[in-house]
C-alpha cells in the first residue's frame, strides 16, 4: 500500500542525508516500530509517508501513485487517510476535549467552517464516540491543559480516529509517558489498529514495547536502513549494531 523506492532526503545547508536509499514497503495490518538512536531518521522517515516531509531522491507510492505525482486534492486526500501522533500531543490547550478532537475533521471541511468552528450532530457524535473508543472518562467540556499526558495521548488518538484513517503515523507517541501509561496507550494503539486493519507506523525508543507489540520491526542507523524483520529476530547482535553499545 506504501512503496518507498530509493528515498533519499536532504536538509538544506546539511552534507549529510538524514535518509540514504531507502527502500521498503508497508502493507495493511501491519504494525510497524521503527527503532534508532537519536538523529538515526526517524522523524523524517515517518514525515515522508505522507509528503509533509518532501524527498530529495526517489519516490514514495500510495497504492502504486507517487506523491510528486498527485495532483493537490490527491495529496490531501493522502493526509486524511493519515492518523498522525506525537510526542508531545499537538492538542490546542485552552480548547476543550471535544473541541480538540472536532480539529481531526479539518481536512474533510471548507475553511470558513473550521474558522468558525461549525460542526454538525453527525460530526460532534463521530467526536463523543471517539472519546469512548479510547476509554476517556473525562469531561467532554473539560480543557485539555488540565489532563495528565496519558489522557491527552487519548484525545490525540481520538483526533486522529474521527479523520477515519487507513493509516496511523506515530513519532514517538509515548516518549514524554511513565512506562505504564506507556504500555497502555500502546496497547490502545494496537487495539484501535487491529479494530480497524491500519497501516501503523510508528517510531519508539523503548525497545521492549516495540518487540511486545510489532508485527515488523525496522531500523534505521545514520539514515539508512540496516534492519527489517519480524521482532524475534531484533536480537542482541542487532540492538548493539543500532545502537552502538
Ligand atoms: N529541519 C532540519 N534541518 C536540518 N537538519 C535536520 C532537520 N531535521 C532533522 N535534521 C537532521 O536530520 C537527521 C535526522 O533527524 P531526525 O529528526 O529525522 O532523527 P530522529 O531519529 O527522529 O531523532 P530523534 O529521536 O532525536 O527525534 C539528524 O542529523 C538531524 O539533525
Amino acid at each position: 500500500m506504501i512503496e518507498f523506492q530509493n528515498v533519499s532526503v536532504l536538509y538544506p545547508g546539511t552534507t549529510e542525508p538524514a535518509l540514504q536509499d531507502v527502500n521498503v514497503t508497508f502493507k495493511r495490518g501491519e504494525f510497524v516500530c521503527v527503532l534508532g538512536k537519536s538523529g538515526a531518521g526517524k522523524s523524517t522517515f515517518i514525515r515522508c509517508i505522507n509528503g509533509l516531509q518532501p524527498v530529495s531522491e526517489g519516490s514514495i507510492k500510495w497504492e502504486n501513485k507517487s506523491l510528486a505525482d498527485m495532483s493537490n486534492k490527491e495529496n490531501l486526500e493522502v493526509r486524511q487517510k493519515t492518523g498522525m501522533i506525537f510526542q508531545h500531543f499537538n492538542l490546542i490547550p485552552r480548547m476543550s476535549v471535544v473541541q480538540n478532537i472536532l480539529t481531526g475533521l479539518f481536512g474533510y471541511k471548507k475553511s470558513y467552517e473550521n474558522l468558525i468552528g461549525l460542526f454538525n450532530s453527525t460530526e460532534r457524535q463521530y467526536a463523543l464516540e471517539a472519546i469512548q473508543q479510547v476509554e476517556l472518562t473525562v469531561e467532554p467540556t473539560r480543557r485539555v491543559e488540565n489532563l495528565s499526558g496519558g489522557q491527552k495521548q487519548r484525545v490525540a488518538i481520538a483526533r486522529a480516529l474521527v479523520q477515519n484513517p487507513k493509516v496511523f503515523l506515530g513519532d514517538e507517541p509515548v516518549a514524554s509517558l511513565d512506562p505504564g501509561t506507556a504500555e497502555r496507550i500502546f496497547q490502545l494503539l494496537k487495539e484501535t489498529h487491529v479494530k480497524r486493519n491500519l497501516v501503523s507506523i510508528i517510531n519508539v525508543h523503548d525497545v521492549v514495547l516495540a518487540k511486545k507489540f510489532a508485527t515488523r520491526i525496522i531500523a534505521l542507523k545514520n539514515g539508512k536502513l540496516v534492519f527489517d524483520g519480524v521482532p524475534e529476530k531484533f536480537d542482541d547482535l542487532m540492538y548493539a549494531e543500532i545502537y552502538n553499545y
